[in-house]
Protein backbone atom coordinates (compact mmCIF):
# COMPACT_ATOMS: atom_id res chain seq x y z
CA UNK A 1 0.00 0.00 0.00
CA UNK A 2 1.47 2.89 -1.40
CA UNK A 3 2.21 6.38 1.21
CA UNK A 4 -0.54 8.15 -0.62
CA UNK A 5 -3.34 5.12 -0.45
CA UNK A 6 -2.47 5.31 3.40
CA UNK A 7 -3.56 8.40 4.08
CA UNK A 8 -6.41 8.46 1.68
CA UNK A 9 -7.27 5.40 3.79
CA UNK A 10 -6.33 7.33 6.95
CA UNK A 11 -9.31 9.95 5.95
CA UNK A 12 -12.21 7.33 5.54
CA UNK A 13 -11.30 4.75 8.54
CA UNK A 14 -11.02 8.02 10.53
CA UNK A 15 -14.61 9.08 9.61
CA UNK A 16 -15.84 5.83 9.76
CA UNK A 17 -14.88 5.65 13.66
CA UNK A 18 -15.54 8.99 14.38
CA UNK A 19 -18.97 9.24 12.87
CA UNK A 20 -20.61 5.68 15.16
CA UNK A 21 -24.58 5.64 16.48
CA UNK A 22 -24.82 7.95 19.72
CA UNK A 23 -24.32 6.32 22.68
CA UNK A 24 -27.57 7.40 24.14
CA UNK A 25 -29.79 5.28 21.22
CA UNK A 26 -27.77 1.69 21.94
CA UNK A 27 -28.15 2.08 25.55
CA UNK A 28 -31.94 2.83 25.29
CA UNK A 29 -31.84 -0.59 23.84
CA UNK A 30 -31.26 -2.23 27.37
CA UNK A 31 -33.64 0.08 29.32
CA UNK A 32 -36.87 0.99 27.75
CA UNK A 33 -39.57 -1.57 28.25
CA UNK A 34 -40.19 -4.60 25.70
CA UNK A 35 -43.26 -4.21 23.53
CA UNK A 36 -43.87 -3.79 19.42
CA UNK A 37 -44.43 -0.35 19.64
CA UNK A 38 -41.74 0.77 21.85
CA UNK A 39 -39.39 -1.48 19.72
CA UNK A 40 -40.22 -0.31 16.74
CA UNK A 41 -39.69 3.20 18.21
CA UNK A 42 -36.25 2.61 19.36
CA UNK A 43 -35.38 1.12 15.77
CA UNK A 44 -36.86 4.43 14.25
CA UNK A 45 -34.33 6.33 16.22
CA UNK A 46 -31.54 3.94 15.48
CA UNK A 47 -32.16 3.89 11.93
CA UNK A 48 -32.44 7.98 11.83
CA UNK A 49 -29.20 8.05 13.85
CA UNK A 50 -27.60 5.88 11.10
CA UNK A 51 -28.70 7.35 8.13
CA UNK A 52 -27.45 11.05 9.92
CA UNK A 53 -24.06 9.13 10.62
CA UNK A 54 -24.24 8.04 7.04
CA UNK A 55 -24.48 11.10 5.81
CA UNK A 56 -21.67 12.42 7.72
CA UNK A 57 -19.24 9.87 6.32
CA UNK A 58 -20.25 10.02 3.09
CA UNK A 59 -19.36 13.54 2.85
CA UNK A 60 -15.83 13.21 3.93
CA UNK A 61 -15.03 10.32 1.46
CA UNK A 62 -12.47 12.00 -0.88
CA UNK A 63 -14.06 13.77 -3.82
CA UNK A 64 -17.55 12.96 -3.16
CA UNK A 65 -18.44 16.97 -2.85
CA UNK A 66 -17.13 17.83 -5.97
CA UNK A 67 -19.83 15.43 -7.29
CA UNK A 68 -22.50 16.79 -8.92
CA UNK A 69 -25.18 17.61 -6.11
CA UNK A 70 -27.87 16.05 -7.72
CA UNK A 71 -25.82 12.84 -7.96
CA UNK A 72 -24.51 12.88 -4.42
CA UNK A 73 -28.18 12.82 -3.20
CA UNK A 74 -28.84 10.14 -5.71
CA UNK A 75 -25.71 7.81 -4.35
CA UNK A 76 -26.96 8.93 -0.69
CA UNK A 77 -30.76 7.61 -1.11
CA UNK A 78 -29.70 4.43 -3.40
CA UNK A 79 -27.08 3.53 -0.48
CA UNK A 80 -28.86 4.57 2.73
CA UNK A 81 -30.25 0.63 3.15
CA UNK A 82 -27.14 -0.95 2.30
CA UNK A 83 -24.93 1.16 4.12
CA UNK A 84 -27.55 1.18 7.34
CA UNK A 85 -27.43 -2.78 7.27
CA UNK A 86 -24.09 -2.65 7.01
CA UNK A 87 -23.20 -0.53 9.63
CA UNK A 88 -25.75 -2.77 11.85
CA UNK A 89 -24.22 -6.01 10.65
CA UNK A 90 -20.69 -4.55 11.38
CA UNK A 91 -22.20 -3.29 15.11
CA UNK A 92 -24.13 -6.47 16.18
CA UNK A 93 -21.35 -8.56 14.71
CA UNK A 94 -18.81 -6.74 16.73
CA UNK A 95 -19.19 -3.69 18.34
CA UNK A 96 -21.88 -4.19 20.63
CA UNK A 97 -21.20 -5.70 24.48
CA UNK A 98 -22.42 -8.71 24.21
CA UNK A 99 -25.87 -7.96 26.34
CA UNK A 100 -26.84 -5.34 23.88
CA UNK A 101 -26.79 -7.74 20.79
CA UNK A 102 -29.21 -10.45 21.59
CA UNK A 103 -31.47 -7.35 23.27
CA UNK A 104 -31.06 -5.69 19.92
CA UNK A 105 -32.00 -8.63 18.26
CA UNK A 106 -34.71 -9.28 20.22
CA UNK A 107 -36.31 -6.04 19.68
CA UNK A 108 -35.45 -6.15 16.07
CA UNK A 109 -37.64 -9.63 16.20
CA UNK A 110 -40.79 -8.08 17.84
CA UNK A 111 -41.19 -4.62 16.09
CA UNK A 112 -43.68 -5.53 13.21
CA UNK A 113 -41.10 -6.62 10.74
CA UNK A 114 -42.71 -9.44 9.00
CA UNK A 115 -41.06 -13.12 9.56
CA UNK A 116 -40.27 -13.21 5.54
CA UNK A 117 -37.56 -10.45 6.13
CA UNK A 118 -36.65 -11.53 8.99
CA UNK A 119 -34.52 -14.28 7.91
CA UNK A 120 -33.01 -12.95 5.14
CA UNK A 121 -31.79 -9.81 7.63
CA UNK A 122 -30.29 -12.04 10.21
CA UNK A 123 -28.48 -14.22 7.59
CA UNK A 124 -27.33 -11.61 5.92
CA UNK A 125 -25.98 -10.00 9.56
CA UNK A 126 -24.19 -13.83 10.54
CA UNK A 127 -22.29 -13.41 7.15
CA UNK A 128 -21.03 -10.73 7.91
CA UNK A 129 -20.16 -11.88 10.81
CA UNK A 130 -18.43 -14.58 9.62
CA UNK A 131 -15.93 -12.45 8.05
CA UNK A 132 -14.31 -10.90 10.50
CA UNK A 133 -13.74 -7.86 8.77
CA UNK A 134 -10.97 -5.12 10.97
CA UNK A 135 -12.19 -1.86 10.79
CA UNK A 136 -10.92 -0.53 7.76
CA UNK A 137 -12.29 -3.17 5.72
CA UNK A 138 -15.49 -2.11 7.06
CA UNK A 139 -15.16 1.77 6.37
CA UNK A 140 -13.97 1.23 2.76
CA UNK A 141 -16.23 -1.06 2.19
CA UNK A 142 -19.11 1.11 3.05
CA UNK A 143 -17.29 4.14 0.85
CA UNK A 144 -17.81 1.50 -1.91
CA UNK A 145 -21.05 0.85 -1.34
CA UNK A 146 -22.07 4.60 -1.06
CA UNK A 147 -19.98 5.27 -4.23
CA UNK A 148 -22.20 2.51 -6.46
CA UNK A 149 -22.45 3.94 -9.74
CA UNK A 150 -25.34 2.26 -11.28
CA UNK A 151 -27.65 3.92 -8.93
CA UNK A 152 -30.95 5.25 -9.86
CA UNK A 153 -30.99 8.45 -11.22
CA UNK A 154 -27.18 8.83 -11.41
CA UNK A 155 -26.43 10.44 -14.31
CA UNK A 156 -22.16 11.17 -14.31
CA UNK A 157 -21.51 6.79 -13.93
CA UNK A 158 -18.10 7.87 -14.47
CA UNK A 159 -17.34 10.79 -12.14
CA UNK A 160 -18.72 8.15 -9.43
CA UNK A 161 -16.36 5.21 -11.03
CA UNK A 162 -13.55 7.11 -10.87
CA UNK A 163 -14.33 7.55 -6.77
CA UNK A 164 -14.99 4.03 -6.17
CA UNK A 165 -12.08 2.87 -8.06
CA UNK A 166 -9.12 3.56 -6.06
CA UNK A 167 -11.15 2.42 -2.85
CA UNK A 168 -11.51 -0.86 -4.38
CA UNK A 169 -7.92 -0.99 -4.71
CA UNK A 170 -7.16 0.00 -1.55
CA UNK A 171 -9.43 -3.12 -0.27
CA UNK A 172 -7.98 -5.42 -2.33
CA UNK A 173 -4.59 -4.78 -1.16
CA UNK A 174 -5.83 -4.41 2.56
CA UNK A 175 -7.19 -7.84 2.22
CA UNK A 176 -4.86 -9.40 0.89
CA UNK A 177 -2.42 -8.04 3.82
CA UNK A 178 -5.16 -9.11 7.05
CA UNK A 179 -6.28 -12.40 5.68
CA UNK A 180 -3.39 -14.13 3.41
CA UNK A 181 -4.24 -17.37 4.07
CA UNK A 182 -7.28 -16.47 2.29
CA UNK A 183 -6.89 -15.42 -1.29
CA UNK A 184 -10.77 -15.11 -1.97
CA UNK A 185 -11.31 -12.75 1.08
CA UNK A 186 -11.90 -10.11 -1.52
CA UNK A 187 -14.24 -11.70 -3.33
CA UNK A 188 -16.18 -12.95 -0.69
CA UNK A 189 -15.91 -9.66 0.50
CA UNK A 190 -17.80 -8.52 -2.61
CA UNK A 191 -19.80 -11.05 -3.03
CA UNK A 192 -21.70 -9.51 0.40
CA UNK A 193 -22.62 -6.21 -1.55
CA UNK A 194 -24.25 -8.73 -3.44
CA UNK A 195 -26.44 -10.41 -0.76
CA UNK A 196 -26.97 -6.26 0.85
CA UNK A 197 -28.62 -5.63 -2.82
CA UNK A 198 -31.44 -8.24 -2.02
CA UNK A 199 -32.32 -6.86 1.26
CA UNK A 200 -33.54 -3.80 -0.75
CA UNK A 201 -36.02 -5.24 -1.77
CA UNK A 202 -37.16 -6.70 1.84
CA UNK A 203 -36.81 -3.17 3.04
CA UNK A 204 -39.03 -1.76 0.83
CA UNK A 205 -42.01 -4.05 1.62
CA UNK A 206 -40.98 -3.14 5.69
CA UNK A 207 -41.54 0.07 4.80
CA UNK A 208 -44.90 -0.13 3.55
CA UNK A 209 -46.39 -2.79 6.10
CA UNK A 210 -45.37 -0.35 8.36
CA UNK A 211 -47.13 2.66 7.02
CA UNK A 212 -50.10 0.64 6.32
CA UNK A 213 -50.13 0.74 9.75
CA UNK A 214 -49.47 3.89 10.33
CA UNK A 215 -46.66 4.13 12.68
CA UNK A 216 -44.73 7.15 12.62
CA UNK A 217 -41.07 7.85 10.92
CA UNK A 218 -39.08 10.31 10.95
CA UNK A 219 -38.66 13.80 8.18
CA UNK A 220 -35.20 12.17 7.89
CA UNK A 221 -36.01 8.90 7.26
CA UNK A 222 -39.04 10.37 4.87
CA UNK A 223 -37.06 12.01 2.84
CA UNK A 224 -33.93 9.31 2.28
CA UNK A 225 -36.61 6.45 1.24
CA UNK A 226 -39.48 9.09 -0.40
CA UNK A 227 -42.19 7.43 2.15
N1 LIG B 1 -39.27 3.77 11.00
C1 LIG B 1 -38.25 2.92 10.65
C2 LIG B 1 -37.59 2.15 11.63
C3 LIG B 1 -36.53 1.33 11.27
C4 LIG B 1 -36.16 1.26 9.94
C5 LIG B 1 -35.04 0.37 9.57
O1 LIG B 1 -34.66 0.25 8.43
O2 LIG B 1 -34.43 -0.27 10.63
C6 LIG B 1 -33.19 -0.82 10.33
C7 LIG B 1 -32.24 -0.56 11.49
C8 LIG B 1 -31.87 -1.95 11.95
C9 LIG B 1 -33.09 -2.56 12.57
C10 LIG B 1 -34.02 -2.85 11.40
C11 LIG B 1 -33.26 -2.32 10.22
C12 LIG B 1 -31.83 -2.69 10.63
C13 LIG B 1 -36.83 1.99 8.97
C14 LIG B 1 -37.87 2.82 9.32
Amino acid sequence: ITKEQQAFMKVIVDSYNRHQIPQDVTKKLLQEQYSAEENFILLTEMATSQVQVLVEFTKNIPGFLSLDHEDQIALLKGSAVEAMFLRSAQVLSTKMPNGHTEVLEERIRNSGISEEFMTPMFNFYKSIGKLHMVQEEQALLTAVTILTPDRPFVKDHPAVERLQEPMLEVLRKLCALHHPREPQYFARLLGRLTELRTLNHYHTEMLTSWRMNDQKFTPLLCEIWDV
